[in-house]
């Protein structure tokens, strides 16, 4: 439902994780139709240059929300490709608001687009970009992944309950 929190797909990923220590602890929240939002304060850590963002940092916080879609479509995707643009400086302390959307399906490919505001949901856009994100079977990650991570994972009840979700496409 819109305003919904849709919850990490991964404890320790970088982008969303809420076990992961160094991670940017992005929640995204499910928005009208195909589309999420998510809020990213800027830490000193995510310095690019002083009291500025780093902009892969920022790309980062993109491709999370994007990837946020796949909830919303109960398909298993990766980014396969991502072009930003970076519009204008990020200070450190400002919270980007992200909103993110699906353009269009064809076949496995999901085509989506985001774009981050500061100063507030509807304040100048600083960075924005369009994705292609590919449907993958869960093997993408249990044939990739180092096998310490996978087994974890596949051992960890919630995770197991997260790659269930994914099992079925309403
Ligand atoms: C047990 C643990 C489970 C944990 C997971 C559980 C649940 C997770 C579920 C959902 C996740 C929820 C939220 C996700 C949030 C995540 C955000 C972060 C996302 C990332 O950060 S994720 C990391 C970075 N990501 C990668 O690590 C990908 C590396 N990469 C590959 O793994 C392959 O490259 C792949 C799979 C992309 C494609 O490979 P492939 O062999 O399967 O398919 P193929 O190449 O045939 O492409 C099929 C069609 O896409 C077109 N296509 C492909 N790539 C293109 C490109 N770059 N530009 C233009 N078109 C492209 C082709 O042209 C063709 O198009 P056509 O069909 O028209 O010919």
């Amino acid at each position: 439902m819109p305003g919904e929190l849709l919850g990490a797909h991964y404890d320790q990923c970088f982008g969303c994780g809420e076990s992961q220590p160094h991670g940017l602890h992005l929640a995204a929240r499910a928005g009208e139709g195909v589309s999420v939002t998510a809020e990213f304060t800027v830490q000193p850590a995510h310095q690019g240059a002083p009291g500025l963002a780093h902009g892969g940092v920022l790309v980062t916080a993109l491709d999370e929300t994007l990837g946020s879609l796949s909830w919303m479509l109960r398909i298993i995707a990766v980014t396969g490709r991502l072009e930003s643009d970076f519009l204008r400086p990020v200070p450190v302390g400002s919270t980007l608001y992200l909103s993110a959307r699906c353009t269009a399906v064809d076949g496995r490919k999901i085509y989506s687009s985001a774009e981050g505001r500061i100063g507030g949901p509807d304040g100048p856009v600083a960075v924005r970009a369009d994705a292609l994100f590919v449907e993958v079977e869960l093997g993408h990650f249990t044939r990739n992944g180092r096998p310490e991570e996978i087994k974890a994972a596949m051992a960890d009840p919630d995770q197991v309950k997260v790659a269930r979700a994914f099992e079925v496409n309403p």
